[in-house]
């Protein structure tokens, strides 16, 4: 089995692609920089890129240096402005096309009279949103969850967002996805030597056994990837929950983390019910607060269903918070009821009010977090460990699985790998192979290597003109 020559197959389905969508060969161009700078970049795309150039500065300066140029109206020969020009001969360009890149004066009637020139060049026309990427992807310059990662990128609101982007922007996640997608189809290859040399005795037992300890471990780290909340964490923001006995103090414990009145506060115990959910940035990282019912035996039908609510919602954590109330006493020695996976920390709440030290069960020592909702003390120790808590979980070897489509692409592989691995004895090599190609096919639609052109409007609609 020639493994070159299935990559090969999946090659030129990505170029029947490309064609079929960059053919008749316009050439596009866009503002690329944001509104109000002081300088702006024309971006230009296309096999008439080196000849607008050429019409607009009066020659095609050296490759990949710049140049200082009059730009002129290519009909009429008005001067509109003098700025930078750059020259970038393709395929070594961003798009993988000819470019040419325009920095001018930024101010609104410049930046018009420019474009309006460009696009006067016969064969230009505006480019439309995220039309330069797109072409990058068509052309085999960056995959599309490299396409996807810079979208994150220009789109990121925190730190931590900003980091995972760039891993991904620059390849991380789709060289980890075609890693798992030659693996599959070398294991493949494997089973489908047990179909063509059917007949000779020793072969098809054996490359079948090879294979599956292949499967399994990809399926293993299929399952791993997608067990990690790593990439949802950054991306939609650590979920904590704020969690404890009714009069802990966990309302105003949300209010003093918000910086803002959200949830009511009363020296009544059972007065929140509901989930109240708040979406902040804690010091550069996004997090959903979550201000929870006291728990406790309840009182009436409408705080059980409170109750109820509370306890599901922390079971789907990243992080508790458990706050207990100091004035009601110093030591807590029972771990709370709740059932859920993610780490509980106690804070020790209203030391304002506690007499002496407070003092924990040895249990508790490691993540005790003594603050005072009320007088703020002790909260921006807790913002920062909050801080580097969800640091220390973003931050791992392997960057994560970050998009609901990247999670129901690999879903769907290690479904049909679980499938062969269920019936690994008593499939025919053929339909063993079928599941494990559909399983590589499912990893090919992560990164675009096959069957995207459905997706890619959905991709590319996310970017902004001239990118
Ligand atoms: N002295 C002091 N009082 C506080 C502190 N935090 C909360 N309180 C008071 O404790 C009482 C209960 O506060 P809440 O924030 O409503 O408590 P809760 O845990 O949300 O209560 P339930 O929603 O009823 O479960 C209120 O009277 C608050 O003013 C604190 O740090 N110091
Ligand atoms: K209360
Ligand atoms: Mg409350």
């Amino acid at each position: 089995m020639d493994l070159q020559e299935k990559s090969a197959i999946t090659k030129s389905e990505i170029d029947r692609g490309a064609v079929a969508s960059v053919a008749g060969g316009d050439t596009i161009a866009a503002v690329s920089s944001g509104s109000g700078g002081a300088v702006a970049v024309i971006r230009l795309s296309g096999p008439q890129a080196g000849r607008a150039l050429e019409a607009l500065a009066g020659r095609r300066p050296e490759p990949r240096r710049a140049h200082l140029a009059r730009l002129r109206h290519p009909a009429s020969g008005e001067v509109l402005d003098q700025g930078l020009a750059l020259w970038f001969p393709g395929p070594r360009s961003a798009t993988g096309e000819d470019m040419a890149e325009l920095q001018i004066h930024g101010g609104r009637a410049v930046v018009a009279a420019v474009l309006g020139a460009v696009l006067a060049v016969p064969g230009l026309r505006p480019a439309e949103a995220g039309e330069f990427t797109r072409r990058a992807f068509l052309n085999g310059r960056m995959d599309l969850t490299q396409a996807e990662g810079l979208a994150d990128l220009i789109g990121a609101e925190t730190q931590a967002q900003r980091r995972l982007a760039f891993a991904h922007a620059f390849g991380h996640l789709g060289q980890r996805v075609e890693d798992w997608r030659r693996r599959l189809i070398r294991a493949m290859a494997l089973v489908e030597a047990g179909i063509d040399f059917a007949d000779e005795d020793d072969v098809p037992a054996g490359a079948r056994a090879l294979a599956r300890p292949e499967v399994e471990a990809l399926s293993l780290e299929l399952e791993t990837a997608l067990a990690d909340r790593r990439g949802a964490m950054v991306r939609e923001g650590a979920l904590i929950a704020i969690a404890g006995l009714p009069n802990a103090g966990k309302s105003s414990l949300i209010n003093a983390l918000a910086q803002r009145d959200v949830a009511i506060v009363s020296d009544e115990p059972g007065t929140t019910r509901d989930l109240l959910e708040v979406a902040l940035d804690l010091g550069g990282h996004k997090v959903t607060l979550v201000d929870t019912a006291g728990l406790r035996e309840a009182t009436s039908k409408v705080e059980a269903e409170g109750i109820r609510r509370a306890r599901a919602r922390v079971a789907q954590a990243d992080l508790i918070l458990w706050v207990h109330d100091l004035s009601a006493g110093p030591v807590l020695k029972v771990c709370p009821s709740i059932e859920a996976q993610a780490p509980l920390w106690l804070v020790a709440n209203k030391i304002d009010r506690a007499a002496g030290e407070p003092s924990y069960a040895a249990s508790w020592a490691a993540q005790v977090r003594a603050v005072s909702a009320t007088s703020g003390e002790g909260l921006a120790e807790l913002t920062r460990a909050i801080g580097s808590f969800i640091s220390a979980r973003a931050e791992g070897e392997h960057p994560a699985l970050i998009r609901a489509r990247h999670r129901a692409s690999a879903a769907e592989a290690d479904a049909h790998l679980a499938l062969a691995l269920t019936q690994w004895e008593t499939l025919d090599d053929e339909l063993l192979a079928e599941e494990l190609r559909l399983a590589a096919r499912a990893l090919g639609r992560m990164t675009g290597a096959i069957g995207v052109e459905d997706l890619l409007d959905v991709v590319f609609r996310e970017f902004c003109i001239g990118k």
